[in-house]
Parts: C-alpha cells; sequence; structure tokens
C-alpha cells in the first residue's frame, strides 16, 4: 500500500487501509506531546515508527519503557503497543521516511536567542522526510509554527530533498491542542482536531486519519495557514489574558481588595474569563507564540507586546514583594536565605523553558540574597541551569530560610508541614496556599 493521497480507493477502502495498517505511520520526535501521540496512532493503525535523535528515548522505548512522567495510561499504552509489535522507534530517519506513508512531525520549535522561531528542528525533520518520501505521501505538521510554514519552508524542502511538488503528495497542518499531565485525554478527544491542508486532498486526507484517531470532532479549515493561524491564536488568547490578570494583581496594594476574588467573582459573567496572575508565564508554548505571529508580520502589534512587557514583568514584581515583606520584618534580603519552591513551569510538567523561576533566583541573587531552590520533577545536572543551591523536595523543611517563594505548586509542596520553619516570610505565586493556615506572614500575588 502506498500512501493516502490520491489514492485510486473508495473512502470506505482508504479507511479499513489505514486502520489495517496498510499505510505505514512515522511520528518525528518521541517527547512529551510525540510519544503520547504514537501510541494512539499505533493502537489506531497497529504500525507505527517513532523517530528521535534521543538514543536514551529510542532505547526505552523499544524496551517498552515510558520516559514521560506524570501521564495517566502512557506507561501501559506504550509498554502494551510496543509488546505488540505495534509501536517501536529507531534514530534513524532515513530508514523511517522511506517505509512510512503517513509522516507526523511533533518536534520542538522554540525560539532563539533574539526572539524569532528556531526551526532548526522541524527543518531537519522535513529533510529527512524529503530524502524518503514517495508520491502519495502525506505530510502532517502537528509542532506549532509561524503561519505559512507549511505552505512554504515544509514543500520548498520536500521539493530539494526528494524532487516531489505539491499535487503528487499531501502536507497539512494539525495542530496538537494537548496538555501535559492530560495529553491521552486530549489527544483521543478532549477538543475537536483542526486540520488544514496545502490543498484539497491534504485537507482530506487529514480529517480521514484524525476522523480515526479523535473522538471528537474534526474541524476542517480553509487551508494550512488557517489551522497554523488557529493553534497560534489560542495562545495568543492566553498569553493577553494572564497579561491582564497580572496587570489587576500589580494593582492590587493600591485598590486594597483580594483581586483573586474580584477575578473569580467576575468570571461568573459568561463573556468575561479573566486568569490567574501568578510569578510569570513558561513554557515552551504560551510565551514563545506571540514571536511566530509578530516577527512574521510588518503590522504593528502593540497588545501582543506590551502583553508579554507584563508578563515577563512578574519576576520583578514578585522579587519586589519578597524584599517588601521581609523588609516589614526587619529583615534585609541581603542577608537573607531564601528557599525557591518549584522550578519547572508549572506543577507536574518536567519542562523548564521559560520558567519564571529562573530570573526569580536571578534577582533574588542579584539583591545580594542566599537562594535555595527545590523541584520535584527535576534531578541532579537539571539544577545546574539556576544560580540556587538543590535541596531535596523531601528535606525542604530542614532548612532554615528567612522566606519562601512558591513558584510552581508542585502538589509535594502543598502538604508541607509549615510548623517547621521559624519567622517565615512566604510569597504565594500561585494562590495555591488558599486557605492553609501557616502561622506565617503569607504575600499571595493576587490577593495581597
Ligand atoms: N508540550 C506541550 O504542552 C505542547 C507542545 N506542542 C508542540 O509540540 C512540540 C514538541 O513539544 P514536546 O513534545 O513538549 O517537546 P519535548 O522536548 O518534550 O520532546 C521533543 C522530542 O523531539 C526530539 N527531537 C528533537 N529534535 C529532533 C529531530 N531533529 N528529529 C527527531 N526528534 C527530535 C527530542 O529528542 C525530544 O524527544 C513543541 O515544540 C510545540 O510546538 C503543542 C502542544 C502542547
Ligand atoms: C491555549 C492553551 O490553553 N494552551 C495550552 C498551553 O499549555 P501549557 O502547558 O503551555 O500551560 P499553560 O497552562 O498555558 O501555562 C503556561 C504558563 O502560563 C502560566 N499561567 C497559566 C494560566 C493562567 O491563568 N496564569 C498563568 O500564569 C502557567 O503557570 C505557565 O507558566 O500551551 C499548549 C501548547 O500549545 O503547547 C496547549 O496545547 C495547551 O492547550
Amino acid at each position: 500500500m502506498t500512501g493516502l493521497y490520491d489514492a485510486p480507493l473508495s473512502e470506505a477502502e482508504r479507511r479499513e487501509a489505514f486502520l489495517d495498517g496498510s499505510v505505514p505511520v512515522a511520528v518525528y520526535g518521541l517527547g512529551k506531546m510525540g510519544l503520547p501521540l504514537a501510541g494512539v496512532y499505533a493502537e489506531t493503525t497497529g504500525n507505527v515508527l517513532g523517530v528521535d535523535i534521543d538514543e536514551d528515548v529510542v532505547r526505552g522505548i523499544n524496551d517498552g519503557e515510558c520516559h514521560v512522567d506524570r501521564e495517566p495510561g502512557l506507561d501501559e499504552l506504550v509498554a502494551e503497543q510496543v509488546e505488540r509489535g505495534h509501536l517501536r522507534a529507531t534514530t534513524a530517519i532515513d530508514e523511517a521516511a522511506a517505509e512510512a506513508a503517513h509522516h507526523v512531525v511533533i518536534v520542538p520549535t522554540p525560539l532563539t536567542d533574539d526572539r524569532t522561531p528556531d526551526l532548526s528542528a522541524l527543518e531537519a525533520v522535513v529533510r529527512g522526510i524529503g530524502s524518503g518520501i514517495d508520491p502519495g505521501d502525506t505530510v502532517v505538521v502537528e509542532c506549532t509554527v509561524p503561519p505559512g510554514t507549511c505552505e512554504q519552508m515544509v514543500t520548498s524542502l520536500v521539493r530539494e530533498e526528494g524532487g516531489l511538488e505539491p499535487g503528487e503528495y499531501g502536507v497539512a497542518f494539525c495542530p496538537e491542542r494537548t496538555s501535559s499531565g492530560r495529553a491521552l485525554k486530549d489527544i483521543r478527544g478532549s477538543h475537536p482536531k483542526v486540520v488544514g491542508g496545502i490543498d484539497d486532498e491534504s485537507t482530506r486526507v487529514a480529517e480521514l486519519v484524525y476522523g480515526e484517531i479523535t473522538t471528537n470532532e474534526v474541524l476542517p479549515v480553509s487551508d494550512a495557514t488557517t489551522a497554523e493561524s488557529v493553534k497560534l491564536f489560542e495562545g495568543l488568547y492566553r498569553d493577553v489574558n494572564i497579561a491582564l490578570a497580572n496587570e489587576l494583581a500589580r494593582i492590587r496594594d493600591e485598590l486594597d481588595i483580594d483581586v483573586n476574588e474580584a477575578i473569580e467573582t467576575a468570571n461568573t459573567q459568561p463573556f468575561c474569563d479573566i486568569h490567574d496572575p501568578g510569578p510569570g508565564v513558561g513554557g515552551h508554548c504560551i510565551p514563545y507564540y506571540p514571536y511566530f505571529v509578530t516577527t512574521r508580520v510588518e503590522s504593528e502589534t502593540p497588545l501582543i507586546h506590551t502583553a508579554r512587557e507584563v508578563n515577563d514583568s512578574m519576576p520583578e514584581f514578585t522579587v519586589r514583594k519578597v524584599r517588601e515583606e521581609l523588609d516589614a520584618t526587619g529583615r534585609d534580603a541581603a542577608d537573607a536565605t531564601v528557599l525557591v519552591l518549584g522550578l519547572t513551569y508549572r506543577p507536574g510538567v518536567a519542562e523548564t523553558a521559560a520558567t519564571p523561576a529562573k530570573p526569580i533566583i536571578e534577582r533574588l541573587s542579584g539583591l545580594g540574597a542566599s537562594v535555595l531552590a527545590a523541584d520535584p520533577m527535576l534531578s541532579g545536572s537539571d539544577f545546574e541551569e539556576f544560580d540556587a543551591t538543590p535541596v531535596e523536595s523531601d528535606e525542604v523543611t530542614e532548612t532554615d530560610p528567612d522566606a519562601v517563594v512558591l513558584v510552581t505548586p508542585h502538589e509535594e509542596f502543598l502538604t508541607l508541614d509549615w510548623d517547621a520553619f521559624d519567622d517565615l516570610v512566604i510569597i504565594d505565586g500561585r494562590d495555591a496556599l488558599g486557605e492553609t493556615e501557616t502561622g506565617h506572614r503569607v504575600y499571595t500575588i493576587g490577593s495581597g
């Protein structure tokens, strides 16, 4: 069986070919998103080859192991699909590209240091696919990309490496609308699956494929660039709305109200969905996606930039609160020991990209404080990127800090024995302590 693009088959025959494994699938990128996606493709078609550049990732998967933590159901799915021969992994991208007829790309698309999209991994993978692609194949891009990437970059790389023209093979953008910690639920159908091809046949193939992958509806849009924009708009909406919440938290002291209470109450109005304030916005998604749009257009985009500035100002705001609260208890931050709890960008996810913990620690050290840091999802060398002394999460109550900053409220930190500390100042970055009586002086971002 060759690929589904322009296949001389009826809709039912195409579906049957996909479901019985006659259309070999390759998934490029086996990380927090790619591994669950490969698992769902494997349980659907029984014929998936995963590709990753990390030999440890490949070896672990071929041993039936799952390297992605805290994803309910993923350990079992990977073990079962590998054991049944439905899923295997390789670092040999050329082999995979030659063997597969349906190519799914979900590798990192981060930002460079000067805040332009870094599509180097995508380029490497699409070149690899181009070297092995056949007429009738389909390339599906799931990693988030700037608008126009599929129409332009993907087709020109396939032309360069494989000599194929659009119309001989398919390209579709099918955004991954998945959150870590609930990846299988999301991939299988928490949200409608958006699909957009560079031509109608590409859209049709993506619609058929994702009609089998998701239990939710499939939303075909006009073209790939529209689908790319849908994904980015979701992220832009979130960044701008978090910035509104953060700006309200910044004026909380002057209003002398609990802004978190006011936000929660305002949101009882169906047209209001103000998000949660916090110590900053991290991850390789929300803080990055705005630049995928602003670097793509000449027009001014003041709202997008201002939202980024507000969100990126929250680490400084958080450290200012540490200084003010220590000051109010007669202590100088310069002589203080500060314990930072939570370094990943949000609870339960082992990802430190753009984490606010990093600038918070840098600013605390800049004040002269000695900084301790704990995070149950990090170990050993993971702490090296932070200018702080690592503390085992189950040993934090053996430290004697003057202040604790709760940046990322992993569940392990919600049951801490606060009595073990003396005369603490606590900055609760995420209103995570709620009504917990800590017996210490607490400043909660948003609530005061
Ligand atoms: N993490 C998330 O919450 C979401 C991420 N996304 C998109 O998915 C992309 C991937 O995200 P994650 O899975 O979280 O990243 P990750 O960092 O967890 O995994 C990426 C995987 O790709 C592999 N890789 C890197 N370069 C490669 C190459 N040239 N060829 C083959 N494999 C390569 C890495 O070894 C790693 O195993 C993101 O860049 C983003 O655009 C979309 C929705 C949600
Ligand atoms: C529009 C949307 O909700 N996008 C989701 C987002 O997931 P992600 O894992 O990046 O987490 P997130 O909940 O958006 O949080 C990002 C950052 O923003 C912070 N955050 C989040 C929500 C909020 O009200 N306030 C706030 O400060 C978080 O602490 C975190 O540091 O980005 C994912 C992605 O695109 O990678 C996407 O699939 C997810 O659905």
